[in-house]
């Protein structure tokens, strides 16, 4: 939002987290500088529209937009805007970062609803073009209309999704995980040849194996659990992602998964083979 000229203010009640924060865009903007895609001047002025604070009340006060990204649980969701909505600007919007929680449910908490919206960005934030839109049940036009104009402003694409469990980025890849994951467990082919598939086969940036490694096994097996719960059979979590989680091969953050890790990167040839059943 700063790049893009918005004055904006990230707050956090923590304040080694806000630190963090600030210094990591301090450091993409100057990464973007050494490469030439970022002048010097708009890196500063980048920098000079981006505050920090630890009062939510203080910094939302007449705020048209306030883009709630706390810690994915109800109750601290429910909590932030509910304090946001009662010092924003009249007619301001809130949008929630939430990747799988109802935006319904959070709206719910705020008196108007209808000014309520998903913006669900992706990682790394300044390099993925894709805004996810959600709308709850009560999102008018009008803020829908609003929020895609923010997301022209920053450079992104949106696309609008009527809420629904793991919208459509995170309900395709879920998915895709999963059947990689049931073609290993079966013995189809090793996981370097289904990753190899998919990359140059259908030109994905990363295989599904890969992918799973980075996210981690933990987070896909309660992603499909909670999609099994609302969608049904289709998304029942694969034998062998429960295996590997109950044995704590969770992905790169424990240093092995489908693949074993080190120096931060795959060893050749350790991923997993053959049968699993
Ligand atoms: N991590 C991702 O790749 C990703 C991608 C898309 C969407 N999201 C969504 O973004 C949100 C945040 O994800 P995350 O991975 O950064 O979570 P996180 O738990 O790592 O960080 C959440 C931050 O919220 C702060 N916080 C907690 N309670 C607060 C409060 N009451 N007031 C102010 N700040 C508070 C915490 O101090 C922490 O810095 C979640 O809703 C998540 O689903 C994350």
């Amino acid at each position: 939002f700063a790049s893009s000229g918005f004055p904006t203010v990230i707050v956090d009640t923590n304040p080694e987290s806000l630190k963090q924060a600030y210094n990591s865009i301090e450091k993409i903007l100057g990464d973007g500088v050494r490469l030439g895609k970022v002048s010097e001047d708009s890196a500063r002025s980048s920098l000079e529209r981006l505050t920090v604070s630890e009062d939510l009340s203080v910094a939302a006060s007449g705020a048209n937009l306030v883009l709630e990204t706390v810690s994915e649980q109800l109750a601290v969701k429910k909590a932030v805007v509910t304090q946001a909505a009662a010092v924003m600007a009249e007619n301001g919007i809130i949008a929630s970062n939430t990747s799988a929680l109802s935006v319904t449910e959070i709206a719910a908490s705020v008196p108007s609803p209808e000014r309520f919206i998903g913006m669900h960005f992706f990682n790394p934030v300044h390099k993925m073009k894709l805004v996810e839109i959600v709308l709850g049940l009560a999102t008018n036009d009008e803020t829908v209309a609003i929020t895609r104009d923010y997301c022209e402003a920053l450079g992104k694409t949106s696309i609008v999704v009527n809420e629904s469990p793991g919208l459509t980025t995170s309900r395709m890849s879920a998915l895709l995980g999963n059947e990689a994951m049931y073609m290993l467990q079966e013995g189809t082919a090793t996981a370097e040849d289904i990753d190899t598939a998919l990359r140059m086969g259908f030109n994905h940036p990363m295989g599904p194996l890969e992918l799973g490694d980075l996210t981690g096994w933990d987070t896909r097996l309660s992603v499909l659990r909670y999609l099994h719960s609302t969608l049904g059979e289709k998304f029942r979590p694969c034998p062998l992602i429960i295996k590997m989680v109950a044995a704590g091969r969770l992905g790169r953050k424990t240093g092995h998964g489908v693949y074993r890790y080190e120096d931060g990167k795959a060893v050749p040839g350790s991923g997993l083979k053959g049968s699993y059943l």
